[in-house]
């Protein structure tokens, strides 16, 4: 046994003062136990074993149904490390604040210790961590999302390194609520709240806040983004990551069904929220999945719309927050059938509003996804072949662009906007900047995470190319103009073609935009005006987008590149 993770055990023990203490091995009998215990006490109600074999509905607080930005810290020695794009605590004091609150919080309870490993055990880009937690949810939750148990233990007694994760579901008080990063320490504590992206410390807060801390040490990346191969009706496969932020429609993308009027093509999933790249030994740059399983948006999710979402989430998933039938079915809102009795607070479903929250989520295994990738689990990941920025823009952005070149595509990145959801507490709509879609997980300073970007170039000539891509423009009556889902396999193929050499492009003042005759539009529903609308660069709109880039680069004052500066002013230029 590991001396300095038995010993610190035993402190957190001492803190926390639990019944019992209970290392988790991952096993099938350790998990029914658990869903056993919690059917009992309520924390998990069983759905119909008919239509939905072994999957639960878990009803979390009404307070806690999203991640907390405004209570998420970044507790760096030097406060400008953490960037304005963090909100910062001296980490001397953010431990007494915090530690204040886990004094005695097991009381009654069980403490868990979950080893767990982020990335393929055998994977040398893998990082593994462990979770000390009081939630028997959160530890059913991580078998699913991570390679939890013996197996990760084993390897953390080899590596003796590790990121610990102290987490306590407190009172659920918002006011004693905090989810606290300590990246120089590869710690993290998090109390009074038991939502995924707040709970589960192997997700968010490993395997973005903190392993984007030390990807920067180390020279890789570790960001907000799916994983896809795309395989074209000839064979050839190119992988594509791509940074959406919260509930803009990664996990759609990562599992697109291609649509009838494009025969033989086929998609494979690699990741759907979080992807590790590190410049390979063949200089491409690879990515691996650090997760095994999906924690992803409910609503919106149909035969139509995801289908393989739809399917694997039929048996051993469970679900947190949708509402449910008269006959104990899981329901949410755009699932296209069914009737809700009881919304996801368990209240008779009155009709009005939502009866599923709209950031429900469910979790499953990645195994389970139809059209999961034999390449998800390699050792050395998927090169990358492409990078797409997007995000939610009711106007501005077109369907889709090509950078330049990788300065202007980390500029593109960097310059990201998309309407807030309801992923995070916080008001819905709002058009914010998000850079790489990393403003709420990034761990250190913005000015430094885009250097760390543009640093990449000088290491390897084999970087790929950067889009950015828009599924959501509306037209004047907010209906969106674009098809999405299904079809944005369209644009992923003029993607991969442009990696071939093989797609027209027209040069615009921000990039390359594809014209209406360099896109496969056989078998798709739009008239030409909308088209025209999704393909165009309004010169005026983007004078004024880049004029509000710069006065955001302006808050991260002297950490800001000169580079990025110097192309920001370059494509001003450009728009006159
Ligand atoms: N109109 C439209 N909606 C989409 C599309 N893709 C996804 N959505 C909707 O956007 C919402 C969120 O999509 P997800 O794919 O779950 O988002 P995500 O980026 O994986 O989100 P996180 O798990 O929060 O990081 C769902 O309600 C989807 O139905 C699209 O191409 N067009
Ligand atoms: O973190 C979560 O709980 C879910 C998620 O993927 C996000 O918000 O981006
Ligand atoms: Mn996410």
């Amino acid at each position: 046994m590991n001396a300095s993770l038995n010993s610190w055990v035993e402190e957190i023990a001492r803190l926390t003062k639990p019944d019992s203490v209970h290392w988790c091995t991952g096993s099938d009998a350790e998990n029914s136990r658990l869903i056993d215990e919690m059917l009992t006490t309520g924390d998990l109600i069983k759905l119909n074993p008919k239509t939905h074999p072994n999957c639960y509905l878990h009803r979390s607080h009404p307070s806690d149904v999203a991640r907390v930005e405004h209570l998420t810290f970044v507790c760096t020695r030097n406060r400008e490390d953490a960037g304005p794009n963090n909100i910062w605590m001296d980490p001397a004091e953010a431990h007494r604040k915090i530690d204040a609150l886990f004094e005695g919080s097991m009381r009654g309870r069980t403490m868990y210790v979950i080893p767990y490993c982020m990335g393929p055990i055998e994977s040398p880009y893998s990082r593994c961590g462990v979770e000390i937690t009081d939630s028997p949810y959160v530890v059913v939750n991580m078998r699913i999302m991570t390679r939890m148990g013996d197996a990760a233990l084993k390897r953390i007694e080899r590596e003796g390194k590790f990121v610990k994760g102290l987490h306590s579901i407190g009172d659920l008080d918002p006011e004693r609520r905090f989810i606290m990063h300590f990246p120089e320490e590869l710690f993290i504590k998090s109390v009074g709240s038991g939502y995924g992206g707040n709970a589960l410390l192997g997700k968010k807060c490993h395997a973005l806040r903190i392993a984007s801390w030390q990807a920067r040490d180390e020279g890789w990346l570790a960001e907000h983004m799916l994983i896809m191969g795309i395989q074209s009706p000839e064979g050839q496969t190119h992988y594509i990551a791509g940074a959406f932020p919260s509930a803009c429609g990664k996990t759609n993308l990562a599992m697109l069904v291609p649509p009838e009027s494009m025969p033989g093509w086929k998609i494979w999933t690699v990741g759907d929220d979080i992807c590790w790249m590190q410049i390979g030994k063949d200089g491409q740059l690879r990515a691996i999945n650090p997760e095994a399983g999906y924690f992803g948006v409910v609503p919106g999710t149909n035969r139509k719309t995801n289908k393989n979402a739809y399917d694997m989430i039929q048996r051993d998933t469970i679900f947190t927050n949708v509402a449910l039938t008269a006959d104990n079915q899981p329901w949410w809102e755009g699932m296209e059938s069914g009737t809700p009795a009881l919304d996801w607070q368990g209240k008779p479903y009155s009709g009005k509003g939502a009866a599923a929250h709209p950031n429900s989520r469910f979790t499953v295994s990645a195994k389970q996804n139809p059209i999961y990738s034999s390449l998800a689990e390699a050792p050395d990941g998927v090169p990358i072949s492409a990078i797409l920025f997007g995000g939610r823009r009711r106007e501005v952005a077109p369907l889709v662009y090509e950078a330049r070149n990788w300065t202007h595509g980390v500029l593109v990145g960097a310059g990201m906007a998309s309407e807030t959801t309801a992923a995070a507490v916080g008001q819905m709509g709002v058009v914010r900047r998000d850079s790489m879609a990393m403003k709420p997980f990034c761990g250190y300073n913005f000015g430094d995470y885009w250097q760390h970007w543009l640093s990449l170039e000088g290491k390897t000539s084999k970087l790929p190319r950067i889009f950015h891509v828009n599924w959501f423009r509306q037209d004047k009556n907010g209906k969106f103009m674009w098809p999405g889902f299904g079809e944005n396999l369209r644009v992923l193929q003029w993607i991969a073609n442009r990696c071939e050499g093989k797609a027209g492009a027209t040069e615009s003042p921000i990039g390359f935009v594809p014209a209406p005759e360099d896109l496969n539009l056989a078998g798709v529903d739009l008239d030409k005006d909308t088209l025209n609308t999704l393909l165009s660069v309004d010169v005026g709109a983007w004078r004024q987008e880049i004029d509000a880039i710069s006065k955001y680069l302006d808050e991260f004052k002297d950490r800001v590149p000169a580079k990025l500066r110097d192309e920001q002013r370059t494509v001003a230029g450009r728009l006159g």
